[in-house]
């Protein structure tokens, strides 16, 4: 059950702006595996899809370093036949926005069928009706025959981004990426759409990447999480950890927004800020010291690295140690 499915070592992206390449997603290593949730959480900015994208190699013009293994292969480099035939197959993204990653001149069943075509090149063509029908089923839309026919522009975002799902599982992929897969839409179908993932973990017993600035979300959803600061982790525990203990000051801050979890804690300890752009990211010392300043420079460490707080448990830069909120000494 606990079978290593993905595991990423120092991996670095980075885009090219002007005449240099500046890392979106900087020295990141982490490991999925089978049945697990991991979410990655952090704010606009921080990474976290240019890091999606790295692992489903879809950066047209980003430079990847670093390691990708799926399954033990290293994938970074893989010939694009070779990754295209892991991906829709063995890998499977919902986007974040359900309208531009279907075809709009297509109907729902041809733009399904079109991914079990490319990876089960036997099916009959009434098989694939009926496959791609039952996809639909199993989706949770309500008459699969007639949304079959139909063109994305016909359905509303919450049935959209069913069909995404249906299209990402359709040749029941191992690794599933879902890219803040309900951003877009309203909250009772938000619930639902998280209810499907959750139980797509138990019914294909993938390992799935879950997205997202929302950390109600990770509450709800997750094994393990992993915070994104600034295209670095800085927090790494499993869910029960993280929530009952959360060390980096960043994570506690992201903390103290949920309103529920307020209760118990520092009362909204919200810290002020966003993510610097890329090109003004800081490259040396703790990426979130301009955000403390009330935290003496001696906290922080130069070369920041990961540190085991507790079994499974990693936090990045020593300012985590007695830290604490400007009004809360
Ligand atoms: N193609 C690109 N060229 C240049 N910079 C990019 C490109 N794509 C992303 N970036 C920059 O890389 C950084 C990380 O972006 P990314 O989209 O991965 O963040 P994110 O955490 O997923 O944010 P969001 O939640 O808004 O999607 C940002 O500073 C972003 O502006």
């Amino acid at each position: 059950m606990n079978e290593e499915l993905l595991k990423i070592e120092n991996l670095t992206t980075s885009f090219r702006i002007g005449d240099d390449y500046y890392a979106a997603v900087d020295h990141v290593s982490l490991a999925v595996k089978k049945n697990e949730i991991l979410a990655i959480v952090g704010e606009s900015g921080s990474g976290k899809s240019a890091l999606a994208f790295s692992v489903m190699g879809l950066h047209t013009r980003a430079k990847t370093e670093g390691q990708i293994y799926y399954k033990g292969q290293d994938i970074v480099n893989l010939p694009p036949s070779k990754l295209n035939k892991l991906r829709g197959k063995e890998m499977g993204m919902i986007f974040q926005d359900p309208l531009s990653a279907l075809n709009p001149l297509m109907i729902i069943g041809d733009q399904i069928e079109e991914i079990l075509l490319l990876h089960n090149p036997k099916l009959s063509s009434k098989e694939r009706k009926a496959k791609a029908i039952d996809l639909l089923q199993k989706v949770g839309i309500p008459r699969p025959e007639h949304t079959y026919t139909q063109y994305p522009h016909q359905l509303s975002g919450g049935m959209r981004q069913r069909v995404i799902i249906a299209i990402a599982i359709a040749n029941e992929p191992s690794l599933l990426i879902a890219d803040e897969p309900t951003t877009a839409l309203d909250v009772t179908i938000q619930l639902q759409i998280l209810d499907l993932i959750r139980k797509l973990k138990n019914d294909i017993n993938a390992g799935i990447i879950l997205i997202t600035h929302d950390l109600g979300v990770v509450a709800e959803m997750a094994d393990r999480v992993a915070v994104m600061y600034a295209g670095q982790i800085v927090e790494i525990a499993d869910i029960y950890s993280l929530i009952s203990n959360a060390r980096h000051p960043y994570t506690r801050s992201l903390l103290n927004s949920i309103p529920a979890s307020n209760e118990k804690q520092e009362k909204l300890h919200v810290i002020q800020g966003i993510v610097p752009s890329l090109k003004n990211l800081p490259r040396k010392g703790c990426r979130f010291k301009a955000r403390i300043p009330w935290i003496d420079e001696s906290a922080h460490e130069e070369n920041p690295q990961m540190h085991e707080v507790a079994p499974g448990h990693f936090v990045r830069c020593t300012c985590y140690k007695g830290f604490h909120f400007p009004d809360h000494n």
